[in-house]
């Protein structure tokens, strides 16, 4: 099958998302990691538009791409200038980019309105504009701004927009859905209007308003066009960009195109997860293809079948794109996922040992009184291990105490805890402070453990969530504590539930310590 040429514009459109800016820095790390995912164009930013993206062109240089073209934006010249005397023409090809992309009206009430010039003169602006590019500019790509709402109001003129783009000598004209409204089963006529009138290579950039960027995308491809602008993880503008994390397997794996090789598709997920952290956003676990729940499996039946064979709940393998298949334990489970699980955790269980199906009833209970065991499978296999008697006991905690005070108005509340632990035969008491209760009971819990299991040093706490569940009849509302930690090597989730918050977190807090001290023995074998 063909190639398919993919231009990322994440640098430009997806730093026009609210809450997304990249220092310069940021942006050739991101072009870096754009360079080796495979993509071909990385749209760098609008160097008429401001400093930074200047500098990012004049860096850029100094960065040995490996196979990457990168691409300058812009927009047609002024009305009542020349390209040569336009400053946003002249930045373009001062930045000395490989390709220059830039954008022109097609929609006839754009022109009258936006830009408040006549029809005519708006077909002039694009020519002469990409005209004067494609003689100072190696390759030059035209966006057609809002084409897609352009050809629905006046298709006569938005196609002569499209042959003054390809009289300019352009090298591929790319189809907008700027305002993100067309779908899917609108491109096929429209593409192959576009395809009798013009003889350029044809691309195609859709937004995301009605949440079909990536269907319209997929559809023109399949509609003949060869070029795919989009961002990673759908960034951008508004309700964001065609989403490249999903469009780039969908051309490899579904239509069969060349695109990234197939070691490149492996680094799929772990791109998108590095270009989240640079933009300090969450990742969106329910991401297609490279989300944590791409593939995981809750329903019992769902589990079954998976390990009878994957594709029975599984679109694609997991691994070509770097994800993997992942079994969740919540009161949806069967016997399969409790398996599956103890499988996972090094544990033998037999389908038929009457503890499999002791274990899923116990589940089910904790489930029903609040506790939540998805983002908590630290807790869930010490639960397990405690189950079939091979959990060793290191220590038992006899009390703890709490005080948190605020002596006069003006003073910062401060919090301490005291807690009694019990290892072997040796009792030991300590005390700590902390900025606040369930941060002082940490510490007291620690300082009391480690000079029993100096490892526990390395223990820290990354996330602590508090969810508060609403009361049932006759009962009090509880309080659910979820708790990340991790070491140097892992990180793992803990949960305790109990109508009092710092009890909940105290369950949460032991999982966490009594967790890392069974990983270590296991690896310690
Ligand atoms: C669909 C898209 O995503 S296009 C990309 C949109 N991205 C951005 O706008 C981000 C970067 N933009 C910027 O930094 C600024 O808007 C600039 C530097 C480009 C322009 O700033 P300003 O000169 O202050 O203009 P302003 O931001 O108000 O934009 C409106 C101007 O753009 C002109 N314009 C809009 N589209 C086009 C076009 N395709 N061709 C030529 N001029 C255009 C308008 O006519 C108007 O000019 P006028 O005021 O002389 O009539
Ligand atoms: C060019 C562009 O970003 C758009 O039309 O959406």
């Amino acid at each position: 099958m063909s190639l398919i040429q993919l231009y990322d514009t994440t640098l430009r459109d997806g730093t026009q998302a609210e809450d997304i800016s990249f220092l310069v820095a940021d942006k050739i790390r991101v072009a870096e990691k754009l360079d080796e995912l495979g993509i071909h164009y990385i749209e760098g930013g609008w160097p008429g538009s401001n400093p930074k993206d200047i500098s990012f062109f004049r860096e850029i240089k100094k960065v040995r791409l490996t196979q990457a073209k990168v691409a300058a934006f812009g927009s047609t010249r002024r009305a009542k200038t020349t390209p040569d005397k336009d400053n946003n023409i002249r930045t373009l090809i001062q930045a000395e980019p490989d390709t220059v992309t830039i954008f022109g009206k097609t929609w006839d009430f754009h022109v009258r309105e936006a830009l408040r010039i006549s029809l005519e003169e708006n077909l002039e602006l694009i020519n002469d504009s990409l005209a004067y590019l494609k003689n100072h500019v190696g390759e030059v790509v035209y966006d057609a701004e809002h084409f897609f709402d352009g050809y629905k109001a006046n298709p006569d003129y938005a196609l002569q927009t499209l042959k003054a783009a390809e009289a300019a000598g352009v090298d591929c004209i790319v189809l907008c859905d700027t305002n993100g409204g067309t779908l899917p089963h609108e491109i096929p006529a429209i593409m192959e209007k576009v395809r009798a009138t013009v003889a350029t290579p044809l691309g195609i950039h859709a937004h995301n308003d009605s949440e079909c960027a990536v269907a319209n995308s997929l559809m023109a491809v399949a509609c003949g066009a060869v070029h795919v602008q989009g961002t990673i993880n759908g960034f951008g503008e508004r309700c964001g960009n065609a989403n490249l994390c999903s469009i780039i397997p969908a051309l490899k794996l579904k239509f069969g195109h060349e695109c990234i090789s197939d070691e490149q598709l492996k680094t799929l997920r772990i791109l998108s997860r590095t270009i989240y952290e640079m933009a300090n956003l969450i990742p969106n676990k329910h991401q297609p293809y490279v989300g944590n729940s791409a593939f995981a499996h809750k329903g019992g039946v769902h589990v079954s079948a998976i390990q009878r064979h994957p594709e029975t709940y599984e679109h694609i393998r997991p691994e070509l794109v770097g994800n993997v298949t992942r079994v969740l334990v919540s009161d949806l489970s069967g016997r399969s996922n409790i398996l599956a699980k103890a499988e996972q955790f090094n544990i033998n269980l037999d389908s038929k040992d009457p503890l499999t199906q002791e274990i899923l009833e116990n589940i089910k209970d904790l489930e029903n009184r609040g506790f939540q065991f998805e983002g908590a499978e630290a807790s869930f296999e010490l639960l397990m291990r405690r189950a079939l008697g091979t959990l060793r006991h290191y220590f038992s905690v006899i009390g703890f105490r709490v005080i948190d005070s605020k002596r006069h108005e003006e003073e910062k509340p401060s919090s301490e805890a005291t807690v009694q632990v019990k290892v072997g035969g040796r009792i030991e008491h300590t005390a700590a402070e902390g900025n606040g209760p369930v941060n002082a009971l940490d510490h007291a819990l620690r300082k009391a453990l480690e000079s029993f299991y100096p490892q526990l040093r390395d223990v820290r706490l990354f996330d602590y969530k508090v969810r508060v569940l609403p009361a049932g009849k006759g009962t009090a509302s509880m309080t659910r504590v979820l708790i990340e930690s991790g070491d140097k090597t892992s990180r793992w989730g803990t949960v305790g539930v109990s109508d009092n918050i710092i009890d909940a977190s105290y369950q949460a807090l032991v999982d966490a310590l009594l967790y890392k001290l069974v990983k270590d023995q296991e690896q310690a074998g």
